[in-house]
């Protein structure tokens, strides 16, 4: 991929006044920064020509001139500080919010393949290093390279055999320091790796809780995790050990171009082709000299992360979702609630194989269908399909004789309500997660959904009543708890179409039958299709669809397919002699 210079730049597009005099004060304060010497050697030449009264008035005035630099450059560098972060910190932020929103757009085979803890990544690390580049990069850069630079002039002014003998110096010094960074860097991302690898082990060790304790584990647990906070340690031990090895090797060295100046510059005084102002004067620009090329690798790393950074959020930039709004994407109306699939073929990916194959099922408006069979047959990707979730293979999906294809997606998946197993709970009140099905509705809204879902006695019985915080995932509450919420969300959103995936195979008999009895409100009148796995529970159903890996293999009600004596009557008797 060809880097994307125009898009990198354009993020400064928003801050580019602010940003512009961002760098034109780093270059202020460097150029400032550069006259101190200048100054202290002025007033050293009339001190050593001997001219002691005229000195004592340019002292008076040159110290004011340095009160006034001092303030200059402490002004500079607040401003530079505070707005070169505050840009940093709003692009990024910009980032964040762009890559996020496109994130929302990608479809489920996106998230098939990726994982969480590596988007989230993408969403915070990555763009923490972009946008230290971002307003570090040329920041550093300007103030570098005017300090470098106007040093050079200056020195080579003053004296060009000594700047020479400087010069010789600096490779060397270049050299060092890039094998510092380089060491440096490697011990840093080996700290990264084992401060990852404790948090996984504490992640794993706390959410598995319940089975250290009923295990009785916790000996193992500690033992597990001392392992791991010893290699973090040993990994922390490395890293000051090299840092402090190479720090000291870069200072003597240092101190050797300091020495190296001091003899030379004194033999040259001996020889008259240099004076004691000038030497000071070197020696307090050496460090202007010095300081770039020790910086050089660090912000050649900085440079490599960031652009890394950049190349990684690009890639999920340039991502098209798969699943989008044709142009003249037709918008449901009153949905009646007829599902066709017509010579449907599917599967999730190019080199994997097909899950259905040439599939044809007509589903009638308000009628109440049960998909059975054995698992991995496709009930669940069969189902997916209506929602548009994924693109077929071939063939038509329809509903109320539309092609999926051709419908607006907002508007077809608001009139489909899907209830799972496992219901998602967002963080948040009981409240909040119930207007989920529905953002606009009101409080009176919600509760009469919570009534319909058996779920109101309950929610008043927790402390808070509506307004009780959940915790993640829902973990304050039972599993029919969170499965009558997440049925009152879709009370809320009265969509036409229902999907119950396997929505009570997770719970016992009696809450099962409080959740059974609010599933069957929520069914009335609207087309509904059930997934179920426990047979016993569909066995009212007007028509039962038996999918096995050959596709639709029967269809009928519990009797008529018993009688049969075909696939549903061995999955019936399966299930009979496990019970
Ligand atoms: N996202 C996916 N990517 C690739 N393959 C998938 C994906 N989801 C499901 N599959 C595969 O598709 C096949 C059908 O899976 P599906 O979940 O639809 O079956 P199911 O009948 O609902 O099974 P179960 O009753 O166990 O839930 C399985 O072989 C499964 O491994």
């Amino acid at each position: 991929m060809r880097f994307p210079v125009k898009k990198f730049f354009s993020y400064y597009k928003p801050y580019l006044k602010l940003f512009l005099s961002v760098l034109a004060c780093a270059f202020i304060v460097s150029a400032v920064t550069l006259v101190f010497p200048l100054l202290v050697r002025y007033i050293t030449k009339d001190v050593l020509e001997g001219n002691l009264s005229t000195a004592l008035n340019k002292v008076y005035l040159i110290g004011g001139l340095m009160l006034v630099l001092t303030a200059i450059q402490n002004i500079g560098n607040y401003f530079v500080d505070y707005k070169g972060h505050e840009i940093g910190a709003r692009m990024e932020s910009d980032l964040r919010s762009e890559l996020f929103t496109h994130m929302q757009k990608l479809s489920f085979s996106f998230y098939d393949k990726e994982k969480t803890g590596q988007l989230m990544t993408r969403i915070t690390n990555d763009l923490l290093m972009l946008s230290e580049l971002y307003h570090h990069g040329p920041e550093d850069y300007v103030k570098y390279l005017v300090r470098f630079i106007g040093a050079f002039v200056i020195l080579f002014f003053i004296n060009a055999p000594l700047t020479f003998i400087v010069f010789c110096f600096l490779p060397i010094l270049g050299v060092f320091s890039f094998y510092f960074n380089k060491f440096e860097n490697s011990a840093l991302s080996r700290i990264k790796e084992r401060i990852g690898d404790v948090n996984a082990q504490v992640e794993d060790s706390l959410s598995g809780i319940r089975e250290v304790k009923s295990f009785a584990n916790e000996q193992v647990e500690i033992e597990k995790f001392d392992q791991e906070n010893n290699r973090f340690l040993e990994s922390r031990k490395k890293f000051y050990k090299i840092e402090a090895y190479f720090y000291n090797v870069i200072q003597t060295f240092i101190q050797l171009i300091t020495i190296a100046v001091i003899i030379f510059g004194s033999a040259s005084i001996v020889n008259n082709t240099l004076d004691l102002a000038d030497l000071i004067t070197f020696l307090l620009y050496i460090n202007f000299l010095i300081e770039p090329i020790q910086k050089l690798p660090h912000m050649s790393t900085q440079f490599q992360e960031g652009i890394t950074g950049f190349q990684r959020f690009m890639e999920i930039m340039n991502l098209k979702p798969e699943i989008e709004n044709k142009p003249n994407a037709v918008t449901l109306q009153e949905v009646r609630g007829e599902i066709e699939f017509k010579q449907v073929s599917f599967r999730y990916e190019d080199n994997l194989g097909n899950v259905l194959v040439n599939l044809s099922l007509r589903i009638h408006p308000g009628e109440y269908v049960a998909l059975v069979g054995p698992s991995g047959a496709g009930k669940t990707t069969l189902c997916s399909l209506i929602p548009h979730f994924y693109d077929l293979t071939d063939g038509y999906v329809l509903v109320d004789g539309i092609d999926v294809r051709d419908i607006d997606l907002q508007s077809l998946r608001k009139n489909i309500g899907i209830v799972q197993q496992d219901a998602y709970l967002f963080s948040g009140t009981v409240m909040d997660n119930i207007r989920y099905g529905d953002p606009a509705a009101s409080d009176t809204e919600i509760i009469e959904a919570a009534m319909l879902a058996n779920a109101h006695d309950f929610i008043m019985s927790l402390p808070n009543g509506y307004h009780s915080e959940i915790g993640q995932r829902g973990v304050k509450l039972s599993g029919g708890q969170k499965q009558r919420l997440s049925i009152a969300r879709v009370f809320l959103k009265n969509p036409p179409i229902l999907i119950l995936d396997e929505a009570t195979s997770a719970l016992d008999n009696e809450s099962e039958s409080i959740v059974k009895e609010s599933l069957e409100w929520l069914a009335r009148g609207r087309t509904t299709i059930v997934i179920a796995h426990r047979l016993s529970t569909i066995r009212n159903a007007k028509r039962i669809i038996v999918l096995t890996e050959d596709g639709i293999v029967e269809q009928g009600t519990h009797n008529s397919l018993l009688a049969r004596d075909g696939s549903y009557a061995r999955l019936y008797s399966k299930q009979f002699e496990l019970l």
